[in-house]
């Protein structure tokens, strides 16, 4: 069952009349993760962005996207406010631009989960230090008494996800959620969306330029390229056989890497590929 269906979605500029996503159809099925991939500015951010109603006025879309059935095209802003966060959650690449710089995140976790919810400030403050110890932020009360610049990119990307855990929204969208990070951060935020997925069995759409993460964590996988898709699959079919040959080209380029990277560490004991 498809709990997203996008049909014909088109975006231009129309200070400019620039088409951005020309014709674009996919489906997300219900519980699965559909990473989306291709060279920057091909056009996955404006389309996930399309999907929760966030583009910049001077973007207009068209076509259907329906969310279990119901166009959010047609949605009232206000409407749409009630979607975002317990419905459709989006995580973005940079932890920073998520929150209010001027306030400890304590206050803006709070904010957010009082729009959905109805809870006192106790159980408020519990579900949310129970899912900060379930993402491994350690001192939670420490952390929400704390100011975003006080926090590193990983923690501040743990603390979406803890936020995510608490929201239990039906769709994630994650745009390159780990590419702001070191490494080691990169690895651990990893983990915890694929813990994310595995506890909750949310729907998830994943952008990110890491193949290698793509392949670890999604079903299916969307090939964007000039705001166009050009080519859709399992993830296995296309790793394994990829048709077009910019795909192919971004699965051997990410093999050479990866290869070259054993080659360098010796025997491989580090890479880990799935
Ligand atoms: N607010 C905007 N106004 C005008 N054009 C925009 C706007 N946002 C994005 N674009 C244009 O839309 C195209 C697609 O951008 P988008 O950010 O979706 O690409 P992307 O595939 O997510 O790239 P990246 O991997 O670098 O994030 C680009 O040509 C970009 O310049």
């Amino acid at each position: 069952m498809n709990i997203l269906e996008v049909k014909n979605l088109k975006i231009w500029d129309v200070s400019t009349g620039e088409v951005i996503i020309t014709n674009s159809s996919f489906n997300l099925k219900k519980g699965s993760c559909l990473a989306i991939v291709g060279e920057s500015g091909s056009g996955k951010s404006v389309t996930c962005r399309s999907i929760m109603r966030l583009n910049k006025a001077s973007l207009r879309q068209s076509g259907d996207i329906l969310f279990k059935g119901e166009n959010v095209n047609n949605l009232s802003e206000k409407e749409m406010r009630k979607k975002r966060g317990r419905n459709l959650c989006m995580i973005l690449q940079n932890g920073m631009s998520a929150f209010d710089p001027s306030c400890v995140i304590g206050v803006h976790l709070k904010e957010t989960l009082a729009e959905h919810f109805n809870w006192n400030k106790n159980r408020t403050e519990e579900n949310m230090k129970n899912a900060m110890e379930s993402v491994m932020l350690k001192n939670p009360i420490e952390i929400m008494n704390k100011y975003p610049h006080q926090l590193s990119g990983g923690m501040l990307q743990r603390i979406m996800i803890a936020l995510a855990i608490v929201l239990e929204p039906d769709i994630i969208i994650a745009d390159e959620p780990t590419t702001a990070l070191d490494t080691i951060s990169q690895f651990e935020v990893v983990e915890q969306f694929i813990k994310l997925r595995e506890r909750m069995g949310c729907s998830m759409i994943f952008i990110s330029h890491d193949l290698g993460v793509v392949r670890k964590i999604a079903d299916e996988v969307l090939v964007m390229k000039d705001g166009e898709i050009i080519e859709r699959g399992s993830t296995q079919v296309i790793f394994s056989e990829p048709q077009h040959e910019y795909t192919k080209y971004l699965v051997s380029t990410r093999l050479a890497l990866s290869n070259n990277f054993k080659k360098i560490m010796g025997g491989g004991a580090i890479v880990a590929e799935s």
